[in-house]
């Protein structure tokens, strides 16, 4: 069965690691229970926001709404896990806190070989980066510091790692290979196994190497760009530049921007701990505040707007009148959101994640039989599943059915699809899977 996406936070000690999980963690928003049955002490579950299905306007029975009204399904989407919040949909995915990791990792220092086995399972890794300059690469307080050496020493123990493992038994992976007559692809895929590689991955990184060598006659630098190419292929990375709410962030990040300028799109710029700070406030009934939105609002800013009870918030007092305002300007105008939701939103973009969601009855969405009168009434769009891009119905259908025997799969008006059919955003991503035989 298709393993459910992993993405790990990396990052120095005092990086901002459990501040960004904790606001990708925490939601204010109603949620329900989580689908993983055993969680690690190091994984957490975070929520991944996507436009959800309820929202087509193109769905059967999600005809116009009336003026100020949402969509008829949105009203009556109520997710089994997660949330959906005016047709923003909240959607678990695990996440791994790989905590200590420090120059020097690879070779045990700071624990860090045991962080490093950690990633081993990550589909994607998110790099926290302390855009402040106020710790050093251990994480110890200074000022000035140039955090684009993180950048570099943490990809660099990372290949560090997997060289030093795979270089430790070279000699024979070479003899083995000679012997058994084996594909440069079939060796390799040995090797990478215990990182969970699979043969596509093994062979976009040898397409990245790009060399007709054989590999029994690959020197030391050639090991070396094959593992470089195998982490990048493996461990598809976003920068998460935080504490950008600091003076010190803007110079840090345009050098940063300057040297990532061929993969800007991994950059994502964020302040963790506004995100945190605006939820507690809005837990707490000080602030009008969607989590990873735009706006705060608060209760002088309803009250002019004319709600006569502001909205039932809390009054604020002076010193966090001053912090909210702070942050608006400093935060929210500058960058249009705290951007920790961002960060998870560009891991999942890179690893071409598709948000399917599967669906007892085709005709109404619901999770009920066809025909009865509730059902045109009841919850709609109870599951949704994160998939890989690339994947297929008959991928989905085993992630979800397990080894059932499948009669036909239908999607929306009806339409039967094929098990062999790609799923992707808009195409075959509302199934209805119809079980027994044909
Ligand atoms: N200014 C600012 N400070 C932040 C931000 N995020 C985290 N911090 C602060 O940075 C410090 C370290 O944050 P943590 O989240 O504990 O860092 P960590 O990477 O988990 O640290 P370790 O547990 O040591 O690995 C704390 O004092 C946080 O309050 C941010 O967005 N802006």
């Amino acid at each position: 069965m298709p393993r459910d996406p992993l993405i790990a936070l990396v990052g120095k000690p005092s990086s901002g690691k459990s501040t960004t999980l904790n606001s990708l963690t925490d939601t204010t928003a109603k949620v329900g229970n989580f689908p993983f049955t055993t969680i690690d002490p190091n994984r957490a579950i975070g929520y991944l926001h996507i436009p959800c299905a309820c929202s087509r306007p193109a769905l059967p029975s999600n005809q116009p709404p009336a003026p100020g009204e949402p969509p008829p399904l949105q009203k009556r989407c109520r997710p089994n896990h997660g949330a959906c919040m005016s047709g923003t949909r909240s959607v678990p995915i695990e996440l791994l806190d790989v905590a200590g990791l420090v120059p020097g990792a690879h070779q045990g220092k700071g624990l860090g070989n045991k962080f490093l086995d950690d990633l081993r399972h990550a589909d994607a890794l998110i790099h926290v980066v302390d855009v402040s300059g106020t710790t050093d690469a251990e994480g110890k307080a200074t000022r000035g510091y140039d955090p684009s050496v993180d950048i570099v020493w943490l990809r660099s123990e990372i290949v560090s790692w997997v060289l030093r493992n795979l270089m430790t038994k070279w000699g024979g992976v070479k003899r083995r290979h000679i012997a058994v007559k084996a594909s440069a692809v079939e060796t390799l895929q040995g090797q990478f196994s215990g990182y969970g590689a699979t043969k596509a991955i093994v062979i976009r990184t040898l397409d990245r190497v790009n060399t007709k060598l054989p590999l029994q006659e690959w020197d030391d630098a050639m090991v070396e760009r094959v593992v470089n190419a195998f982490v990048d292929t493996k461990f598809p990375t976003v920068l998460a530049l935080n504490k950008i709410d600091h003076p010190d962030a803007d110079k840090n990040v345009a050098k940063i921007a300057r040297m990532e300028k061929a993969a800007a799109d991994r950059l994502v710029l964020c302040s963790a701990i506004s995100e945190v700070f605006l939820r507690r406030l809005a837990k707490q009934g000080y602030i009008r505040y969607q989590p990873g939105g735009e706006f705060v609002e608060t209760r002088e800013d309803l009250v002019a707007a004319g709600e006569r009870d502001g909205g039932g918030l809390k009054e604020l007092d002076d010193k966090l009148r001053t912090r909210i305002e702070n942050l608006r300007d400093l935060v929210l105008f500058r960058f249009g959101s705290t951007g920790v939701n961002q960060v998870l939103s560009r891991a999942a973009e890179m690893l071409g994640l598709v948000p399917v969601f599967p669906v007892r009855n085709i005709a109404t969405f619901g999770s009920g039989e066809a025909g009865t009168g509730a059902e045109s009434r009841a919850a709609v769009f109870r599951d949704c599943v994160l998939v890989r891009k690339g994947s297929t119905v008959g991928d989905v259908y085993r992630k979800v059915m397990g080894d059932a025997p499948l009669a036909f799969v239908e999607t929306v008006g009806g339409v039967r699809v094929g098990e062999e059919d790609e799923v992707g955003v808009g195409r075959n991503d509302i199934l209805s899977f119809k079980v027994g035989r044909a």
